[in-house]
């Protein structure tokens, strides 16, 4: 009979009673300890869990435009353009991971639903941050984050500073040379499609040429926003596909609300000059 293998003959490190381990590293102990169920229902699980991986992808896609953005703002246009392509990658992820969640019925849903309460996504302050940071700025979506300052400050100082649309449209600005009106620009507001602004990025998609690095990342906040509405899209679907046209556990009408939230254009001028060129 063949001996059971044993790794330790290989020189694996069996003993981590001293020396830091997978799970010391990771705190696996804590980050499992967070599965405090509402219900005794079989699928909550899946349903805590497909929403944590899904603000842990959120927090890296925040990583990722908070320093890209800081790289734009440095005319570094390379290593900015790796890590939009890591968000719209991410963004990718999250939306094979419906799949999974596609797995539950309306059935299964409704054996913990009222176990929610009134929590929802809709007060995910992660997912808030990533629209403001990107240029969807709506400061009455900030309410629901006033009982915990902490998120509350965060999304305020997101809307203090530039967008990665801003960074971006001052980037445009200075390789074309045309100034825009600065009252096109309201940090505290969504970005309303300016036709100045629009008449630069068709400068550069009609002579990509000489503009290739602005050409290149338009196509790259193009990218994002595709795969960002992809996610919206697979969001209403599966609330559609688990309950119908009811109303929200957050209060809105369901349904309704998250078709008009597919209506949004993160970057409109990019999708308008399409059609012009
Ligand atoms: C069966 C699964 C799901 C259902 C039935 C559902 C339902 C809803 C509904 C009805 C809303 C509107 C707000 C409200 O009144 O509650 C909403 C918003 C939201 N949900 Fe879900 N959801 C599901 C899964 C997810 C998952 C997996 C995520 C991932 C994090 C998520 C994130 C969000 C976010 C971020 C919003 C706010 C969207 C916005 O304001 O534009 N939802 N959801
Ligand atoms: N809004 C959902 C509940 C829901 O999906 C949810 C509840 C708590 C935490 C995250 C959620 N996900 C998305 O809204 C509903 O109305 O059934």
């Amino acid at each position: 009979m063949t001996q059971a293998y044993d790794p330790s003959q290989d020189g694996a490190k069996m003993s981590y009673a001293k020396d830091m381990s997978y799970g010391d590293y990771l705190h696996m102990d804590q980050l499992l300890a967070t599965h405090e169920l509402h219900s005794d229902a079989h699928d909550e699980l899946l349903f805590i869990i497909q929403h944590q991986t899904s603000e842990l992808w959120m927090r890296l896609v925040l990583h990722e435009i908070a320093a890209a953005r800081e790289l734009l703002k440095g005319d570094d246009f390379r290593p900015a353009f790796k890590m939009l392509t890591r968000v719209a990658r991410i963004f990718d992820q999250l939306n094979s991971a419906w799949d999974v969640l596609r797995t539950m019925t309306p059935s299964d849903y409704t054996t913990f639903r009222e176990a929610l309460g009134n929590s929802s996504g809709f007060q995910s302050h992660q997912y808030r941050l990533i629209e403001f940071s990107l240029g969807n700025r709506n400061p009455a979506m900030m309410k629901v984050h006033e009982h915990r300052p902490e998120s509350h400050l965060m999304l305020a100082d997101e809307l203090a500073r530039k967008s990665l649309y801003h960074v971006a449209l001052d980037a445009l600005s200075a390789k074309t040379g045309i100034v825009f009106d600065p009252q096109a620009f309201r940090l505290d507001a969504p970005h309303v499609s300016d036709p100045e602004v629009q008449r630069a990025w068709t400068m550069v998609y009609e002579d990509p040429k000489t503009y290739w690095d602005l050409y290149e990342l338009a196509e790259k906040l193009v990218d994002l926003e595709d795969y960002f509405r992809r996610w919206r899209f697979n969001h209403v679907t599966t609330v559609e596909r688990v309950i119908g046209f009811k109303r929200g556990t957050g209060g809105t009408s369901g349904v309704q609300y998250l078709r008009r939230m597919l209506e949004v254009e993160l970057f409109p001028e990019l999708w308008h000059l399409r059609g012009d060129l």
